[in-house]
């Protein structure tokens, strides 16, 4: 089988086509069976529909476009000239390498330029991205990249620090390790004390 390279998906991608329904209830049925069970058994046999509804939450930021999140914005609010920061914004994700969930915090700080957004959008975007399969640096960088990309603003910073049950439940079993990623542009990749500023502004949460 042909391996495609991972493209950014920085808008909503309704363009895949998804399997039908019958497909993707056989699937979690042979899941079941793969586990070792009868899926057929009363208290399976609704499974495979409610795994389906499950997926819809999971899985929903696959149709949403975090771009057009942060399309409104304020001209009328005066920008600080500082940056604004957003601390323990609660990232519930899936890792695409064995489908875990991974649990985490985020902090986004951004330096407005011309534009200011409600800070309500900035955790949406979190969401978003969080909704899909992904992996922790990539999650970090995507929503870093389209804070960058829409607001342009002087800088933005973006800290998670989450747990994998892909570690903690299975595989190595190291149940306290958590994984810090961090991802810093413009005025906070060039200025260390701006860095040093938001890094210590996250920890306190
Ligand atoms: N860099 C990175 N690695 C991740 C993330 N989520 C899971 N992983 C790692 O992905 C790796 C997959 O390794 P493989 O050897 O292909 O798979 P595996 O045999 O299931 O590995 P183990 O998890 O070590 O049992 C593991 O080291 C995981 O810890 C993530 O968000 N970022
Ligand atoms: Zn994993």
């Amino acid at each position: 089988m042909d391996v495609k390279p991972s493209r950014p998906v920085l808008v909503a991608n309704q363009d895949r086509p998804r399997p039908d329904k019958a497909r993707a209830l056989e699937a979690v049925r042979t899941l079941i069976e793969w586990a070792g069970d009868d899926p057929d058994r009363a208290g399976l046999v609704d499974t495979p529909e409610r795994v389906l509804k499950a997926y819809r939450d999971w899985f929903s930021g696959y149709g949403e476009d975090a771009a057009a999140e942060l399309g409104r914005t304020f001209d009328e609010l005066e920008a600080a000239g500082d940056f604004v920061m957003l601390r323990e914004v609660e990232v519930e994700s899936h890792c695409e390498h064995h489908l875990a969930p991974f649990l985490g915090r985020a902090s986004v700080a951004y330096i407005p330029g011309e534009k200011v957004v409600g800070i309500s959008k900035l955790a949406r975007v979190v969401e978003i991205f969080s909704r899909r399969l992904q992996s922790q640096e990539a999650l970090t960088r995507q929503i870093a990249d389209v804070i960058e990309e829409v607001l342009k603003p002087q800088g933005v910073a973006v800290m998670i620090d989450a747990r994998h049950q892909c570690m903690t439940t299975r595989g190595v079993h190291h149940r306290d390790v958590s994984t810090v990623t961090t991802r810093f542009t413009g005025a906070f990749q060039d200025d260390p004390s701006l860095q040093t500023r938001f890094l210590s502004l996250a920890r306190q949460g």
